[in-house]
């Protein structure tokens, strides 16, 4: 049984003409990373958030280990949401500006009544930053004294410090300096290795994909339009739209990119109404 089944989910928001997500299916497997890549407004994010339980699918069925979580009671779904942790695009707006470190690295073991003991909390505390590069010289600061990789480091902290089995990564290097992207990347692949975490990654960046993750989803549209292992799709994608993706590495000559633009163009009005998992 996968740890985390996907099954044609579906979220239209009030006014759109379309669905932001339409029939997406996946698995993810323990300890393993899978990446969603698409255009920007192709549905990443939103699938994202229908998979932490952040938002109601219209229809479809997401299942944590055994366990449906649409239309769960309270109680699952709040056992689910520490096995499902989030780490956000942006370290300056997702982190609390009035909390220290060890707060917001805290806080999670106490909400979820992991660790009620202040003293062991703590300890715990610098267990995990110890575990991102940081450590506890770093507990009584808050976020503004840090840089954006550090700050990043403390969002990534207070994900894995409940010890989820799923950290989904929505575009966690994309607004760092490229001089740091690769630490961050590098610690999220230590991180899921050392703590059998299995990763939802999703950015632009396909490199930044490739690196990190052995399975990618191809979303186009709020469709997945195409999904296979790493080496399977950026080796021998299938569909039209992967092909576009790929090739949309800058390139200097502009008429390279002009066909790029329109095979970009073309592909988009032949999404694939299929999904493959
Ligand atoms: N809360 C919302 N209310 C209305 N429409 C929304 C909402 N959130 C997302 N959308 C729309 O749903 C579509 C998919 O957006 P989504 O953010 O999931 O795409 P994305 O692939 O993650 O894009 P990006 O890479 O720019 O974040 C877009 O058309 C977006 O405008």
């Amino acid at each position: 049984m996968s740890l985390l089944a996907v099954t044609e989910v579906t979220k239209r928001f009030a006014g759109q003409h379309a669905p932001a997500v339409d029939s997406v299916s996946f698995t993810l497997e323990r300890g393993s990373a899978l990446g969603l890549v698409g255009e920007s407004g192709s549905g990443k994010s939103t699938t994202a958030r229908l998979v932490a339980g952040l938002i109601k699918p219209d229809a479809g069925s997401v299942v944590l280990d055994g366990t449906e979580l649409v239309g769960a009671p309270r109680a699952t779904l709040q056992a689910a949401r520490r096995e499902l942790q989030f780490v956000f695009q942006d370290p300056f707006s997702s982190l609390n500006p009035r909390m220290r470190v060890s707060e917001l690295v805290g806080e999670g073991l106490l909400v979820h009544g992991i660790e009620r003991d202040a003293a062991k909390r703590r300890d715990r505390v610098v267990e995990t930053l110890e575990s991102v590069g940081l450590d506890s010289s770093h507990l009584d600061r808050y976020p503004r004294s840090f840089s954006g990789g550090q700050r990043q480091r403390i969002a990534i902290a207070r994900a894995i410090a409940v010890r989820p089995r799923v950290l989904i990564c929505d575009e966690p290097v994309s607004s760092l300096d490229v001089s740091v992207q690769a630490q961050v990347l590098n610690l999220l692949g230590d991180l899921r290795e050392k703590l059998d975490l299995a990763l939802l990654f999703i950015a632009h960046d396909l490199a930044v994909v490739r690196y990190l993750c052995d399975r990618v989803a191809v979303m186009n549209g709020g469709r997945i339009v195409e999904i296979g292992s790493r080496d399977q799709v950026y080796e021998h994608p299938q569909d039209a739209y992967t092909r576009a993706l790929l090739d949309a590495v800058p390139v200097p000559d502009p008429a390279r990119e002009r066909a790029r633009r329109s095979a970009l163009a073309a592909s988009r009005s032949v999404t694939a109404p299929g999904v493959n998992s």
